[in-house]
């Protein structure tokens, strides 16, 4: 397939959409199933995806391949340690890499958007969007889309140490939910999985590629965006390279940036927008004094308690975290604000010994803060569009985030211990023995030294109607006319699950606030 590049003076565009993942693969399709609307997609990566994106299992070595953007953030002040943040590089964009777990945060982590300053986003008003995107069978269609664009459902047939895990939870006192992805329970339960037949569906698979035959849809890859242009306060189109070639795509309606959470906060500040120190000090024309660009960023904080069996572990065909579990720490209030996983591999940070069990030798039980404090910021190295940002979420930067993984950590093992679980258990492998629950310096060490990011990063380009916001409710860039933001980066705080699914039902949202439906 070739690039299709139509752009400049008399063939401007309705809408641009910057990035094609998750969200701009679900903006780009949706928008021009108007065929009134001229639409433009344009994506860094590539438009074929390697072979390896669509087998289920291989999508931890994903990682660092030609699809990944592969970045890092900075030392992290707190724990000393660089974090690494894959991203997606290609059509799908993240959820062309991502683990395919498909789940929405638990609604009260929804219910506190409008409690932060974001009226109309609460979990009531998402819900027809979240909906809207998935196909589900033998849930509650008032609560579960039936008719949507991705199929979602849990592994047809369960790991065997999966099983043995929810069997574990529940012996471990925890509730066992009939459809943990709803949003509405919490407790143990079987995830819906992004694989169909076997292979996994992105973004670009369920929306994108069954609609590239439309006329009025040019999609470019290999694609990098500089920035937007603006002229007298309204945007008026984007400035993007393909090789060493500049185009500029002309815009009459709106430009929206989908460039996910690194991406979209970066290319707004290319183009002048956000913190006006920031933008001087790295040599970027101010266009608009807009404080909040950039800040307000955070992940969910993981770390693992890692198991050697006695007995071979057999190979898994999915995702390997079929299980999920929404529990409660001693500081949650008003929801959930822990989630565990367990997996059928050996799961830890990268930094750890490498002498650690191998997959086939050891499972894994994991635990993330999923209604974290800390809150980071991202921020431009210097003013050229293809410098890697300076990526800092802050991870444990408010100590409350320590607490509530020091008591994920203890209920991961308290699960991990149970009769359940006991024919796949030899011992302990991390944190091991020397690390007791009531030895808190010991704690906070494994948890420093075990860190991995969820790879959930949110809300660079905060939604709200503060001074700090980037976008209004209407996912406007404040103070820039023509100009939106719509993906994982206008969460006002991240929801209390992995976050693929709410970004798709913010997509759909969006799409529905451009053609004003
Ligand atoms: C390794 C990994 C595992 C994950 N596992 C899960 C999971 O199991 N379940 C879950 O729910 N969530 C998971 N997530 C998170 C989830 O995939 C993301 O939250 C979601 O995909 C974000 O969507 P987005 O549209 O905001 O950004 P993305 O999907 O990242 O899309 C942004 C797109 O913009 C493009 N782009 C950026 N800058 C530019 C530019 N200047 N010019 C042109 N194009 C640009 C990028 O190449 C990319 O394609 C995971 C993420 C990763 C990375």
């Amino acid at each position: 397939m070739g690039d299709d590049v139509r752009s400049g003076p008399g063939r401007g565009y309705d809408f641009v959409v910057v990035g094609g993942g998750t969200a701009g693969c679900v903006v780009a399709a949706r928008l021009s199933e108007n065929p009134d609307v001229r639409v433009l997609l344009i994506e860094a990566g590539s438009r074929e995806p390697l072979d390896a994106v669509a087998v289920p299992p291989v999508w931890p070595a994903l990682q660092g391949t030609a699809v990944d953007w592969a970045g890092a953030s900075v030392v992290q002040s707190a724990t000393g340690t660089v974090i690494p943040w894959p991203r997606g590089r290609v059509l799908g964009g993240s959820s062309a890499i991502n683990g395919m777990c498909f789940i929405r945060g638990h609604r009260s982590s929804y219910d506190a958007w409008p409690a932060a300053g974001a009226p109309g986003w609460g979990f009531d008003d998402l819900l027809p969007y979240l909906r809207r995107s998935e196909r589900t069978q033998g849930r509650d269609p008032a609560v579960r889309g039936v008719d949507g664009p991705l199929t979602v459902a849990p592994a047809p047939e369960p790991h065997p140490v999966a099983a043995a895990g929810l069997a574990a939870a529940a012996e471990a006192g925890h509730p066992v939910a009939a459809d943990i992805n709803s949003g509405l329970e919490e407790g143990f339960g079987w995830c819906d999985l992004n694989i169909v037949d076997g292979r996994r569906q992105s973004a670009a698979d369920a929306y994108l590629v069954p609609v590239l035959a439309r006329p009025n849809l040019d999609v470019v890859t290999d694609a990098l965006a500089h920035r937007v242009c603006v002229t007298g306060g309204r945007c008026t189109g984007v400035e993007y390279s393909v090789g060493t070639t500049m185009h500029t795509a002309a815009c009459s309606g709106d430009v929206v940036l989908a460039g996910g959470t690194v991406g979209s906060a970066q290319l707004l500040l290319l183009s002048g927008i956000g913190p006006q120190a920031h933008l001087r000090e790295v040599g970027v024309d101010v266009e608009l004094d807009l404080p909040g660009v950039g800040s307000n960023v955070h992940d969910h904080p993981r770390s693992t308690v890692v198991y050697s069996s006695p007995v071979p572990v057999p190979a898994g065909v999915n995702n390997h975290a079929e299980l999920i579990g929404l529990a409660r720490s001693p500081l949650a209030h008003g929801g959930p604000d822990l989630q565990f996983q367990v997996l059928e591999i050996p799961y830890f940070a990268p930094a750890l010994p490498p002498s650690l069990p191998v997959p086939g030798q050891a499972y894994s039980v994991a635990f993330g803060a999923m209604t974290p404090s800390s809150r980071g910021t991202i921020r431009l190295a210097d003013a050229r569009p293809g410098t890697a940002p300076l990526l800092d979420p802050n991870y444990y930067g408010d100590p409350r985030d320590v607490e509530v993984m020091a008591a994920g950590l203890r209920i991961a093992r308290a699960i991990g211990r149970v009769d359940a679980l006991a024919p796949w258990r030899a011992e302990e492998v991390l944190p091991g023995p020397g690390v007791r629950d009531d030895d808190g310096e010991a704690v906070r060490r494994y948890l420093f030294g075990s860190l991995r990011t969820y790879s959930h990063q949110v809300g660079s380009c905060r939604m709200g109607t503060d001074d700090m916001a980037v976008v209004d409710t209407d996912l406007r860039v404040r103070g820039i006319d023509g100009l939106r933001v719509a993906d994982a980066s206008v969460m006002p705080s991240i929801v209390s699950a992995n976050t693929n699914a709410t970004v798709y039902g913010i997509a759909e949202r969006a799409a529905d606030l451009l053609l004003s439906r």
